[in-house]
């Protein structure tokens, strides 16, 4: 595991603002405490330079969807992602049927990733997007990419996992409703593999202290800025204009 530039002790000095943590059961809570720790085990004290950082715990917790559930840590230097970790408490069901073992994926500029094998996208275009915050426009936005397959999974997180891993092409939720806590480490993972993650109408998200939390102009991800630029041009103008009004 290559070293991190921030310490675990960071964690207990995050400024409340920039904390995302919604659960619902307290068992729930000591999972994701679990799982946080697990991740800071590894991240070796000594802070350097952390301008931003956006913890994300998932509030949607499922028990028929645990692998879907991710414990995130963006770190955004000059409100540009540049370290991610993508934590999965849940990923593998042990021999006994029973109890689930977690793994940690994380990504660096300059650096790359790890933590998982990245694979090359499926040869059909496979979108992945919402399973439980769609709306009208969602749809049309999924009609408009014609694809071949559509994955409907939880969390910002899982879905960038599906573009690393070769299971998805495109990531695409044209709506508000993801906060920048959802996508500051999924994007930096996936910049550090070149991946591109964009608003609906192709522009990059700025992460800071200053900037607004949510995304309000939806989310388009995709394995290669090749991907990324054939369906950004398949979404109508119309929703386009509806999601991210030209200023
Ligand atoms: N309509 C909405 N209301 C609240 N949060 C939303 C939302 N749409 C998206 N999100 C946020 O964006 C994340 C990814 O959404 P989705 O999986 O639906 O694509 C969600 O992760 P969690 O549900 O794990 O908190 C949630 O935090
Ligand atoms: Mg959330």
């Amino acid at each position: 595991m290559q070293r991190l530039l921030f310490g675990s002790s960071i964690i207990r000095h995050i400024p409340p603002f920039l904390l995302g943590c919604h659960t619902k059961r307290s068992s729930t809570t000591c999972n994701l405490t679990q799982g946080l720790n697990q991740v800071s085990s590894f991240l070796d004290v000594g802070l350097s330079l952390v301008i931003t950082l956006y913890l994300c715990l998932p509030n949607d917790y499922q028990l028929c969807f645990l692998e879907h559930v991710t414990v995130l840590i963006g770190i955004a230097v000059n409100e540009t992602p540049v370290a991610g970790v993508i934590h999965q408490p849940f990923y593998k069901l042990e021999n006994d049927g029973v109890r689930k073992t977690g793994r940690t994926i994380w990504g660096l500029q300059d650096v790359g990733v790890g933590g998982f094998v990245p694979c090359p996208p499926p040869s059909s275009l496979i979108i992945t997007t919402t399973r439980s915050h769609s709306n009208p426009t969602v749809e049309k936005a999924l009609q408009a990419m014609n694809a071949s397959q559509i994955l409907r999974v939880g969390g910002a997180g899982y879905k960038v996992l599906q573009l690393l891993e070769g299971k998805a092409s495109v990531y695409l939720f044209a709506s508000p409703g993801c906060k920048k806590w959802d996508t500051c480490a999924p994007e930096a993972v996936l910049r550090a593999t070149g991946g591109v993650l964009s608003d609906v109408r192709g522009r990059t998200y700025r992460y800071g202290a200053a900037v607004p939390r949510p995304n309000a102009a939806g989310v388009l991800a995709a394995a290669s800025p090749q991907l990324h630029a054939d369906a950004l041009q398949k979404i109508p103008v119309e929703l386009k204009e509806k999601l991210a009004p030209e200023t």
